[in-house]
């Protein structure tokens, strides 16, 4: 963090995940005082912040600018930010599709510009950030790892055309995640469980296994295994899912990283 508290961190937009990000930079040794935050409609989490610098006029030279807006409104957004444009500031986006080709043409060519895909769980520092960077970025690199590796995982994906992929997997997949939540309490309640004894009971699952899930060296395989009695109930709760699942999250994760594709033209 010592490159940021030195030369600055800008942030552009500033909601869910850009505040899941900076909460945990905060956390990690970022200064609030070299963070200024450009956001029009600050959340109340923001406002209440003391230190940071909202919607105070940008510096000359950060060391670095994240854009956390959505992808909508970035043709609105970068014209302004174009001076930063000055091959010492470096570039991050996590807007979902955005192209490092975009930064390069409102910020310069030579500009360094890393896209990242991180995710919701980075609010609690299991996130998961996959990033690209262009050639100009590499020496930036370690910065852009420090500060997603402070919020949970991050790597680095050989081909830009495979944040696509990421953000449908891990990008979008915390939701498909609390979706599963929601059917299996809707479920159990359906069936006849009282709803609040079903919906404690599907959240505690979910996060037993997740936090099974995050031991190092689990494999889901091993684990669901061990779950599984031979000619048991868990068998025949898996026989009902698994084909379906199995088609449902190809289709699942296509979709996501179609709309990711289209988001970038
Ligand atoms: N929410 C998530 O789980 C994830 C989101 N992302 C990406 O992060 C970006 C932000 O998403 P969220 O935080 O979910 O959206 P959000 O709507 O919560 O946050 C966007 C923020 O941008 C601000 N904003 C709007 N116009 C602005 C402008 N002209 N200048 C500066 N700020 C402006 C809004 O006031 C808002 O606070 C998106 O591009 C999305 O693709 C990436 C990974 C995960
Ligand atoms: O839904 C979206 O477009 C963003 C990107 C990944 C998660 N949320």
């Amino acid at each position: 963090m010592d490159r940021l508290n030195a030369g600055g961190l800008v942030m552009v937009g500033c909601g869910f995940m850009g505040q899941a990000l900076l909460e945990g930079w905060l956390a990690n040794g970022l200064r609030p005082e070299a963070v200024t935050v450009q956001d029009p409609t600050p959340s109340d989490w923001l406002r209440t912040q003391t230190g940071l610098r909202v919607n105070a006029p940008v510096p000359a030279t950060p060391a670095a600018i994240l854009i956390a807006t959505k992808p909508q409104v970035l043709d609105q957004v970068l014209p302004p930010l174009s001076p930063l444009g000055n091959g010492e500031t470096l570039v991050m986006s996590i807007a979902a599709g955005a192209p490092v080709s975009l930064f390069e043409r409102h910020f310069g060519a030579e500009t360094p510009v890393i896209r990242a895909m991180p995710n919701l769980p980075a609010s609690i520092g299991f996130g998961a950030t996959g990033i690209y960077g262009n050639t100009a970025a590499e020496p930036h690199l370690p910065i852009a790892e420090t500060l997603f590796r402070a919020v949970g995982t991050c790597v680095a994906v050989p081909d830009e055309d495979m944040l696509h992929l990421v953000t449908g997997l891990s990008g979008s997949g915390p939701a498909y995640v609390f979706a599963m939540v929601e059917a299996m309490a809707q479920a159990a309640s359906d069936l006849g469980l009282p709803e609040e004894l079903a919906v404690a009971l599907a959240h505690q699952t979910v996060a037993g296994a997740g936090a099974m899930v995050a031991q190092p060296e689990s494999q889901a395989e091993a684990l669901r295994h061990a779950v599984t009695s031979k000619g048991g109930t868990t068998a025949a709760g898996l026989a009902a899912l698994v084909p379906e699942l199995n088609l449902l999250m190809g289709e699942t994760i296509q979709a996501a990283s179609k709309r990711s594709v289209e988001l970038s033209q």
